[in-house]
């Protein structure tokens, strides 16, 4: 755990230390990146996130998804404030009012009508700290998207109840935070690609 901890803290600076030229190049790549996916095209809800602390910034991407069509929604990961440790997803448009939350990160305001159930979102892009080419993934650390997509695990055995709508798990991140093997969770949801700048791995996680 120790070790999970330091490696998070070394991925964080070495992410936050990419020059702002190569944040802007990230942020315009990752689009054509995306674009070349063929589920996040058919997908009519996608779930991404606000930048962060060095993350790969999606202004670009979010932008032609709000241009490209008028049947997409964005939506965007809003900390629980009932179900702590849990995240919602509310609607995300140009012209919605957004706040601060704990951490510094910007988020819509809370109203209900703009919530968006998980299961509604077809893909959910996951900000990353570090990842394997196994597509085992860091986190910030606070358990949040394991948590609340803790329901795409359990659909195991004949007696379980038919299958919740999956979203599919991307999860984004710069070249840099790769790194030769990350330990395995029992609570890691296991993620469906990784998306980077540079290239796009996919698993099967069926
Ligand atoms: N852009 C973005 N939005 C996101 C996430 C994310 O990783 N990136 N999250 C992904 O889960 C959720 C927020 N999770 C977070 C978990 C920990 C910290 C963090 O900075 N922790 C500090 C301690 C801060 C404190 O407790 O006051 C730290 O570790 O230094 C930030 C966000 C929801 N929204
Ligand atoms: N499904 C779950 N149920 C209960 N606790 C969980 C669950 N998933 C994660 N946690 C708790 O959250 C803590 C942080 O988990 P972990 O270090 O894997 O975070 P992370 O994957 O880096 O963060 P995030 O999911 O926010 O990106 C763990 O110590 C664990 O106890």
């Amino acid at each position: 755990m120790q070790a999970r901890a330091q490696l998070r803290k070394k991925l964080r600076v070495a992410r936050r230390e990419l020059s702002s030229e190569q944040h802007e190049d990230a942020a315009k790549r990752i689009v054509l990146q995306l674009n070349a996916l063929p589920f996040l095209n058919e997908g009519t809800t996608i779930a991404g996130y606000l930048v962060n602390d060095g993350e790969v910034n999606l202004k670009y991407y979010i932008n032609s998804v709000w241009q490209a069509s008028s049947k997409k929604r964005f939506t965007l990961p809003v900390l629980h404030p009932v179900c702590k440790g849990h995240l919602l997803f509310l609607s995300y448009k140009p012209n919605t009012q957004l706040i601060w939350n704990k951490y510094n990160i910007e988020e819509p305001v809370l109203a209900c009508k703009n919530v968006v159930p998980v299961t509604q979102c077809d893909v959910i892009l996951m900000p990353l700290v570090g990842f394997d080419n196994k597509g085992n993934r860091l986190g910030m650390g606070g358990g949040y998207y394991d948590r609340t997509l803790s329901f795409t695990q359990r659909q195991i055995g004949s007696h379980s109840p038919p299958k919740k709508r999956r979203p599919k798990l991307v999860g984004i991140a710069h070249d840099i935070q790769e790194v030769d093997a990350l330990p395995i969770a029992p609570w890691d949801v296991p993620l469906d690609a990784i998306v980077t700048p540079t290239r796009t791995l996919h698993f099967t996680n069926s």
